[in-house]
Order: structure tokens, then C-alpha cells, then sequence
């Protein structure tokens, strides 16, 4: 045991050696190797040095003030300047038609159950058939009982069968030596058991004792991406070529609903279940996508955004998540905010510039019949992943940024596959633009997320290699999508 952890101290003071002090040593030794080339013309008699020095060029002189402060500059450049951050591969739960809830099983359950009445049973009937689902999502063991068991260990079971499974799909996947995972960051809203998630997987696959845990709580459906700028931030810091994996999820069991108000209810009936994990990096060798920007906006400090998601207790005591009616007004505004922080980021120049004279017009004519200019994201992204919230806030972003049904397709058709999976969501629509090949090597992609605070999230990844087989979660029905959701509910 001893040699087994020296030899990990050992590895880590190797790691920090390396990268901390690696450049430093190979400048200062190029440094030193011109310096000493230059000298060792010079090391010569006294009478010998001072006729060289006549004989010196004003070229040799200025190359000698300049160099050392030269070099001094690339030294501090590279030392600052922020490591390219890539996702190596990423795994999504694979659903299993053992828990599947066709619309009559999920109504038939509503009917059957103990807690609801007349009126809310025929809310969630009006609403399942307008939710976009399809027949084959999937709803947590917990609900497969006809009083739900919303006990602390069935929700531990909950997490552990889609955690566990996509964890091992995506260490399939890249052969990654679990030694080699320096960070581990999980998110899931809702459930939040002690010890927490982060740690049931250190213990789960015995990762090693010094790696760094951050598990996110509380922090709604856009926490996958919150998740994603936090490992862009440890990978900084951490040595070089380090490996951060990121897991996200929603642990719907024990937050079941079992009251009669209606905002509570839609929880219950647009979550699925569904959880994605990523392995990042700031090694590029067999790297899918560059992560170009992550951009986080939060409306906290506003009361209607903060109190829009909202767990509370309803008049009975039961306790459930509020979604506002108010939400989608709220979630435009977050979305207009980061959109008008990343445009510059992202933008051509075209559009920044037809944007510029729109805000000047409208402030010298004081707003007179101009309408605001909002600029053409279709021209930054080929892809957008956008939070599957439900029906409306789909509606909603499309309308906005002005997106052709094709740019939403992702997200309509996770949606009628997979249901409101929260921050997993956006994974499984990369998926389903890549199970589909519409991805190519340099296509830019926008991840959108939404979520409790009120926050809007948004990540750019640039495709590097796509995936070269169709064996995520489509992989048993891609052939069967898109579907003319129109056409249903
Ligand atoms: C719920 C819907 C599928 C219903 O679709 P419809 O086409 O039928 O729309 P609709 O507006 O006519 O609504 C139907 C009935 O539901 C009621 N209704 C709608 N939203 C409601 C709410 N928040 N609270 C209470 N009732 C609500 C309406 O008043 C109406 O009833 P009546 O006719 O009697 O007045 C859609 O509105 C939708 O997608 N809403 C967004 C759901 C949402 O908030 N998702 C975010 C989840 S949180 C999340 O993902 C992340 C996060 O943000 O944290």
C-alpha cells in the first residue's frame, strides 16, 4: 500500500515538475544555449575580445537586447494564454423498453393513483397528448410501482442504473486507463443524496484518491453546460493533458409530485429518464469536437426568473418543482442576453456590422418603426442543440433566432424520443445529428441550455472528427425519425 501511494506522489510531483516548471526550464535553457553561443566566439584573450568588439555589428548588439525580452514575452504568452479545451467522446443512456411508458400506461397510472383528482387526471391527459412525447419514453422504476416508491434507496438505484451504464459505455469508448481522469464533475438537480453522486462513482470505479470532485446541485436543466465551463476552467489548472469527465443526469423518482396543482404537475410529466457523460481534455489526440466558447448568463437577482423554477411545498405539503407560466417570456430574455454577450465571439463581421448601425438607428431616431435587429445565427452554426424544455420553449427559440424546422429537428425529435431528459438532453440531440451523418469535420455546433435561477447556458464545440459509427442511443430507431410530430397529440 505504502509503495503503491509513493508511487502516486511520485507521479503527481512528476506531473507538476513537468508542466509547471517544463516551459519555464526549456526557455531559460534556449536562453542560455544562444547566450553561450554568442559567448563562446567572445571567450578568447582579452586583446582578442576587445578587437571583436569593435567588430561587432549594430545587428549583433540589437539582437541582444532584444532576444532575453523576446523571450521573456513568449514565456508570459504561453504562460497565460488559455489551453485549447476538446470533448474526447462523450456516451449517452441507452434507454431499455423495460421501463417505457406509452401515453395509456402513463394516463392509466394518473387514473389508478391515490393522489390525484378528476381535474388533474384530465390535465395531464390534455397535456401528454400536447407534450411532442412519443410512445417509448421512459419513466424511472420508481413510477413502475402504482404508489410510487419514492424512497431514498430506490432513487439511488434510479441514478445508479443510467450512470453506471453510460460511464462504461463511454470508458468503451475512448479505452481511457481510469488513472489517467483527473476531475470528476456530476450534475443532477433534483436528487441529492449524501455521500453525493460524484462519490458513489469515485467508489464505483475506485478512482484515484486524489482526484478532484465537484458535484452540482440544484442548478436546473443547464447545469450540463455549467458542468462543461467548469471542466474548461479546472483544465487550466491541472497538468497539461489531463482528463476531466463530466456526468449529467436527472433522478426523477423521489421528486415525484403527488399533489393537485397543476404548475407542479408538468414536472412529472415532461421529465424522462436520461443522463449523458463527457470525457474533456486538453489533449486533442483522438479528440470529436473543439470547445470554442461557453457562455453563462444568469437572471437571479430578478425575483420572476429566480422563483420561475421553483421547489416548494404546494398547500398540502406535497412537495414538487413549480415551472411558471412565465418561463418562456424569462427564458427569451436569458437567451437574448447571451446571445448579445457571444455574438461578438461568434459572429461574421456582416452581421455585427448590420447589427451595430440597426442599434444606431434606432438611438438616434429614438426607436422610431425600427425593430431591433437580431442577427442571423445561422450564419455562426450549422447545428443547434437546444434544451428539449417542452413543445413551447422549442417554439419559442425557434421563433427567436429564426431556425428552419430542420435546425430544431434535434430537438422536436429528442423530445418525442426521449422526453425532457434536463441537462442530458442536449447530448442526446449531438447524437441524433450525428447518427443521421449530417455532421462534418469543422461544422460548428450550439449547445442551448435553460435551466433553474433562471440561467441560459450555451456552449460552441467545433466538429473535428465525427463519429465514425451509429451506435448511441438512436442507434435502434434512427431509421424511424423524423416524425411529423404535427401530425400528433
Ligand atoms: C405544457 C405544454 C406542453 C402544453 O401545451 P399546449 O399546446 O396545450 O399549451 P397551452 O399553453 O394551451 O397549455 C395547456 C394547458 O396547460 C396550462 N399550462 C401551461 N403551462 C402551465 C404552467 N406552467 N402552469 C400551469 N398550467 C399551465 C394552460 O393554462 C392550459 O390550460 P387552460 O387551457 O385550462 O388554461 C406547453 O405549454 C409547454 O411546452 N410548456 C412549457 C413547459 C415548461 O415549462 N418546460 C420547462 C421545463 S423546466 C426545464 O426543462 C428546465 C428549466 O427550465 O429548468
Amino acid at each position: 500500500m505504502t509503495s503503491l501511494s509513493d508511487l502516486k506522489h511520485l507521479k503527481r510531483l512528476y506531473y507538476l515538475a513537468t508542466n509547471k516548471f517544463l516551459l519555464m526550464a526549456t526557455t531559460i535553457t534556449l536562453a542560455a544555449a544562444v547566450l553561450l553561443l554568442q559567448a563562446a566566439q567572445w571567450i578568447a584573450p582579452i586583446d582578442e575580445l576587445l578587437s571583436q568588439l569593435r567588430d561587432l555589428r549594430p545587428i549583433n548588439l540589437l539582437l541582444a537586447a532584444i532576444l532575453p525580452t523576446a523571450m521573456l514575452r513568449i514565456y508570459s504568452y504561453l504562460i497565460r494564454h488559455p489551453r485549447n479545451v476538446y470533448l474526447v467522446d462523450y456516451a449517452c443512456f441507452r434507454t431499455s423498453y423495460k421501463y417505457r411508458a406509452p401515453k395509456a400506461t402513463f394516463l392509466e397510472h394518473a387514473h389508478i393513483s391515490p393522489f390525484f383528482g378528476e381535474s388533474t387526471t384530465k390535465f395531464i391527459a390534455r397535456v401528454i397528448e400536447r407534450s411532442g412525447m412519443g410512445e417509448d419514453t421512459l419513466v424511472p422504476p420508481a413510477l413502475y410501482y402504482v404508489e410510487p416508491d419514492c424512497s431514498l434507496d430506490e432513487g439511488r438505484s434510479e441514478a445508479e442504473m443510467v450512470i453506471f451504464s453510460t460511464i462504461d459505455d463511454l470508458l468503451a469508448k475512448t479505452c481511457i486507463a481510469l488513472d489517467a481522469i483527473h476531475v470528476l464533475i456530476t450534475n443532477c438537480s433534483l436528487f441529492c443524496p449524501v455521500p453525493s453522486i460524484a462519490d458513489r462513482i469515485v467508489n464505483r470505479y475506485a478512482l484515484q484518491d486524489d482526484i478532484r470532485v465537484i458535484n452540482l446541485s440544484g442548478m436546473g436543466c443547464s447545469a450540463g453546460v455549467t458542468a462543461v465551463g467548469l471542466a474548461k476552467n479546472m483544465l487550466q489548472i491541472i497538468p497539461s493533458g489531463s482528463h476531466v469527465l463530466v456526468v449529467s443526469t436527472e433522478t426523477l423518482g423521489p421528486e415525484y409530485y403527488k399533489g393537485n396543482v397543476r404548475s407542479m404537475h408538468l414536472g412529472n410529466i415532461l421529465f424522462r429518464v436520461g443522463g449523458s457523460a463527457m470525457l474533456l481534455s486538453t489533449c486533442k489526440h483522438r479528440a470529436r469536437f473543439k470547445l470554442a466558447h461557453v457562455e453563462r448568463t444568469l437572471f437571479g437577482a430578478d425575483d420572476a426568473a429566480y422563483r420561475c423554477v421553483y421547489q416548494e411545498d404546494d398547500p398540502e405539503g406535497n412537495i414538487g418543482l413549480t415551472l411558471s407560466k412565465d418561463l418562456m417570456a424569462i427564458a427569451g430574455e436569458t437567451l437574448k442576453a447571451n446571445m448579445t454577450a457571444i455574438g461578438p465571439l461568434i459572429l461574421p463581421t456582416s452581421e455585427l456590422i448590420k447589427y451595430f448601425l440597426f442599434s444606431t438607428a434606432r438611438k438616434v431616431l429614438h426607436r422610431r418603426k425600427i425593430r431591433p435587429y437580431i442577427p442571423d445565427f445561422r450564419m455562426a452554426f450549422e447545428h443547434f442543440c437546444i434544451h428539449v424544455g417542452g413543445p413551447a420553449v422549442i417554439d419559442s427559440v425557434q421563433l427567436g433566432l429564426n431556425l428552419s424546422d430542420e435546425h430544431v429537428e434535434p430537438s422536436r425529435m429528442t423530445l418525442h424520443r426521449f422526453g425532457n431528459q434536463s441537462s442530458a438532453s442536449v447530448w442526446y440531440q449531438l447524437a441524433y445529428i450525428e447518427d443521421k451523418g449530417r455532421m462534418r469535420k469543422g461544422d460548428r455546433v450550439w449547445m442551448i441550455g435553460f435551466g433553474a435561477g433562471y440561467k441560459c447556458n450555451t456552449a460552441v464545440w467545433v466538429c473535428i472528427q465525427p463519429s465514425p459509427n451509429a451506435n448511441g442511443p438512436w442507434a435502434s430507431c434512427i431509421h424511424r425519425y423524423p416524425v411529423d410530430v404535427s401530425k400528433e397529440g
